[in-house]
C-alpha cells in the first residue's frame, strides 16, 4: 500500500506547535513575533502564497505585515523599504517574494536583509552556515521536505537521494540537507545524462523542477519515497488545475509513499515559515537580553 504524505495535516500539527511557543514566548518577552512580506507585483501565484500565509500566521499567533509594491517600482524604494524593516524592532522574520521583475537585482535584495531577519534562509551567510554545517536559518521548502522524509524513513543515513533540479532556492538547499542527515546524494538538472536512470535508483526522489508530471513510472525505484515539489498550473478542459512534476497517477502503485500536489510540500513550506519566524524572534530577542 502506497502512504499518500499529507502536507496539509503535518502543517496543521507544526503550526499548532508553534502557536504554543509563540503563546510562551509572548508572555516572556511581552513581544509577538511578526513577519514582513514584500510582494512586488501581482504574480497570481504569488498571491495564493501570500494569502496562505497570512492565514498560517494569525492561527500561530504571529504578527503578519504585508508590503505590496507595483511591479515597476525602483531599486531605492525597495533598498529603503528592505533597511527600514531591518531597524523595525516589531519585525523579527522578512521575506520577499521571488522571482523579482526582472529590473530589480535579486541578489542585492536578499543581501539587504539582515541574516538575523533572513527568514527564507536565502542570504549568502545562511547559505554559507547550512553547507558548513553551522546553525542557521533554513529554507523553508527543503526543511519542509526534511521533516516529512524523517516522518516517514526515521533516520536517513545511508539513503540514496536524488534531487531533480538545482535551484539556489529549492535544489541547492534540499542536497546540503540531505548531505547533513548522512545520504549519499545526487543532483541532476537540464543537462543531465541518462537522468531517467539515475533517478531509478533512488530510495528518496526529490522533485523540484518546474515541468508538469515530468517525472513517470519508468523514472522511479520500486518502494522510493517521492516528494514532489513543483507546483505547475495547467489547463485541463478549459480549467485551472495544479500539478506537480511528478506524474502522481503513474508512479502511484509502485513507490512507497509520496506527497500530494496540492497538499504536500506548500502547507509544510508555510509552516516552516511560521517556525523560522519564531525561531528568528528567539534569537534577537535573547541576543538583545544578555
Ligand atoms: N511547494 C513549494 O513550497 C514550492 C514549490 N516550488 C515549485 O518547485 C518547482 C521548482 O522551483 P525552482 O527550484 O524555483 O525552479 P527553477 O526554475 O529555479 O529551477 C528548476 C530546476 O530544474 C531544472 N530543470 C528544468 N527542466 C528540467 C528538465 N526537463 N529535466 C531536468 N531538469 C530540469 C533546471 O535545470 P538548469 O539549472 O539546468 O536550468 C533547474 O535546476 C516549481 O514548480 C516551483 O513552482 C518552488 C518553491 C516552493
Ligand atoms: N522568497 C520566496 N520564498 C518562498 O518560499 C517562495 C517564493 N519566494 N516564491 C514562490 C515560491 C512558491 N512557494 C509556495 C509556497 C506555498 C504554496 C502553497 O501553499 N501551496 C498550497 C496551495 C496551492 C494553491 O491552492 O494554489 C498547496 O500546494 O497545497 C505554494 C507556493 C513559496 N515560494
Ligand atoms: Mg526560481
Amino acid at each position: 500500500m502506497t502512504l499518500r504524505i499529507d502536507g496539509k495535516l503535518l502543517a496543521d500539527e507544526i503550526v499548532e506547535e508553534v502557536s504554543k511557543e509563540v503563546a510562551d514566548f509572548t508572555a516572556k518577552y511581552d513581544v509577538v513575533p511578526g513577519l514582513a512580506v514584500v510582494l512586488v507585483g501581482a504574480d497570481p501565484a504569488s498571491s495564493v502564497y501570500v494569502r496562505n500565509k497570512v492565514k498560517r500566521a494569525v492561527q500561530a499567533g504571529l504578527n503578519s505585515i504585508e508590503h505590496y509594491l507595483p511591479a515597476d517600482v525602483d531599486q531605492k524604494t525597495l533598498d529603503d523599504l528592505i533597511s527600514s524593516l531591518n531597524q523595525d524592532d516589531s519585525v523579527h522574520g522578512i521575506l520577499v517574494q521571488l522571482p523579482l521583475p526582472s529590473h530589480l537585482s535579486e541578489n542585492r535584495i536578499i543581501e539587504a536583509i539582515s541574516p538575523e531577519k533572513d527568514v527564507d534562509g536565502f542570504h549568502p551567510q545562511n547559505v554559507g552556515k547550512l553547507s558548513t554545517g553551522q546553525q542557521s536559518l533554513i529554507p523553508c521548502t527543503p526543511l519542509g521536505c526534511m521533516i516529512m522524509l524523517e516522518r516517514q524513513l526515521g533516520d536517513l543515513s545511508g539513503k540514496k537521494a536524488v534531487v531533480v533540479g538545482r535551484s539556489n532556492i529549492v535544489g541547492k538547499p534540499m542536497a546540503s540537507l540531505l548531505l547533513k542527515a548522512n545520504c549519499t546524494v545526487t543532483i541532476v538538472h537540464s543537462r543531465t545524462k541518462d537522468i531517467e536512470a539515475t533517478c531509478a535508483e533512488a530510495d528518496i526522489l526529490i522533485a523540484a523542477v518546474g515541468q508538469p508530471k515530468l517525472i513517470t513510472e519508468s523514472w522511479v525505484k520500486p518502494g522510493a519515497v517521492v516528494i514532489d515539489v513543483g507546483i505547475n498550473a495547467i489547463e485541463v478542459d478549459g480549467k485551472r488545475t495544479l500539478v506537480g512534476d511528478v506524474d502522481y497517477d503513474s508512479v502511484l502503485s509502485k513507490v512507497s509513499a509520496i506527497t500530494p500536489v496540492p497538499g504536500g510540500v506548500g502547507p509544510m513550506t508555510i509552516a516552516c515559515l511560521m517556525k523560522n519566524t519564531l525561531t528568528a524572534a528567539q534569537h534577537q530577542l535573547s541576543a538583545s537580553l544578555d
